[in-house]
């Protein structure tokens, strides 16, 4: 029986999924797995126990990730599984920033004085009047599952669309529309674009991407959009932007104290993957990844360690070791299991930066005594045997 813990709502379809080999806690300390969204995890600590974390989600920036890996929790995220979600609310918020559309809604909304609605209308609405996507160029930074799909079907609208990645996966590559301009520079983007949309995540090397000096290059009347992190775009530059007109319109997915209230702020509480859909999906993926980690050891889609598949566990016990990527680990288990006459059956190994993982098949019962002696070897993170 596992127990799991959920810092935020997870949709139930995905929840449905854990069997009744799962139960759900209210308690993290006593929890196999957490499942988080948004949640801050930052200043929490983790129990001996916690094995897993499924960020049910794209962004981990919420998640102490090293430190996970060096007590040898497992995270994993839900690649591409909200896109849809976010890349619809990105065109959402085009259409927003190019036409008055909210600044006429309001006014009906709020419109009191008694008189023929319908023809104040006609003599009011040139106030809310804007321009069409089409025809537009559109920067798109980041080419991963959202970056693609908002730069794909803005060429359906008519734009004039470029891309700017330096590490675009292969996949995403091939998924991406032809007609799509390879910007080499950020600069580049930055220059030629009418609008921009940010989809990296947020690293050391991507926070505050969009400051004064970014803004500086960029035309007069620029519309940005940020639905990926608050921390990308430097808040007080982007006010003084808003507020001297260089930028006409700042759409973002994150309110902050800065930038709440600002005109031509276009402010969502971040909505981008609160969508059925994204949800269901986000929590399914969530789910399977955890079962097949708690049940099988295998790691699919991790940020912390690397990925790796031996399949169904058989009838067989399985050793699952989580451990530092330095020299001589492998030779180390082995003669451990040797010393204790056990044959592997199947072995297998994978690193990723200085974090490894090895799973390892045995045909006769693992003793709790070499259980302790491969935890004790000096690297190794953690053990688990599953039975
Ligand atoms: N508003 C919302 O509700 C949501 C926001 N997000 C945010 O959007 C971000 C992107 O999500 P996905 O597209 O699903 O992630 P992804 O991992 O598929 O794509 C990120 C892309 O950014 C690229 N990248 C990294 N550093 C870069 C740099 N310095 N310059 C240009 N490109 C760079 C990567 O090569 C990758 O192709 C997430 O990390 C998250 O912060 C994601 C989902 C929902
Ligand atoms: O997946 C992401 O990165 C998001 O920002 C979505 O966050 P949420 O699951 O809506 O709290």
């Amino acid at each position: 029986m596992y127990k799991y813990h959920c810092l935020n709502p997870i949709s139930e379809v995905g929840l449905a999924q854990l069997d009744e080999n799962y139960v759900v806690t209210g308690n993290a300390d006593e929890a196999d797995a957490i499942l988080v969204r948004s949640a801050k995890m930052h200043d929490m600590e983790f129990s001996r126990n916690l094995k897993a974390i499924a960020r049910a989600g794209a962004g981990v920036n919420n998640i102490p990730l090293e430190r996970c890996a060096d007590e040898g929790i497992v995270v994993f995220n839900t690649p591409g599984a909200n896109a849809n979600g976010v890349k619809e609310l990105v065109i959402a918020g085009m259409l927003l920033a190019a036409r008055d559309i909210i600044g006429g809604i309001n006014w009906v909304q709020e419109y009191e004085e008694d008189g023929d609605i319908a023809k104040i209308t006609e003599k009011k609405k040139k106030a809310f009047a804007g321009t069409e996507l089409q025809g537009k160029k559109l920067g798109v930074i980041g080419l991963g599952a959202i970056g693609v799909r908002v730069a794909n079907v803005a060429v359906h609208l008519g734009m004039d669309v470029y891309g700017y990645d330096p590490y675009v996966s292969v996949d995403a590559a091939w998924n991406l529309s032809r007609s799509i301009h390879h910007a080499k520079t950020v600069d580049e983007l930055y220059k030629e674009c009418d609008y921009i949309t940010i989809h990296v995540p947020a690293l050391d090397d991507t926070k505050g991407m969009i400051d004064k000096n970014a803004i500086s290059l960029m035309k007069d009347g620029v519309v940005i959009l940020n639905l990926a992190r608050d921390v990308l775009v430097n808040q007080e530059d982007i006010v003084d932007a808003l507020v001297s007109g260089k930028v006409r319109s700042y759409v973002t997915d994150f309110p902050t104290k800065e930038i709440v209230g600002v005109k031509n702020a276009i402010v969502i509480p971040h909505l981008g993957a609160s969508t059925e859909e994204s949800e269901d999906n986000c929590a399914k993926m969530a789910a399977a990844e955890l079962r097949d980690f708690l049940e099988n050891g295998n790691i699919t889609h991790s940020v912390n360690y690397p990925d790796c598949n031996m399949g169904v566990k058989g009838d067989g016990e399985r050793i699952t070791i989580l451990h530092k990527n330095i020299p001589n680990m492998l030779g180390q288990f082995t003669t451990l299991l040797a010393g204790e006459n056990m044959n592997i059956a199947l072995m297998t190994n994978k690193s990723k930066k200085e974090y490894a993982y090895t799973m390892i098949d045995v045909d006769s019962e693992v003793s709790a005594d070499l259980e302790e002696q491969l935890t004790s070897v000096d690297g190794v993170l953690k053990v688990r045997v599953i039975r």
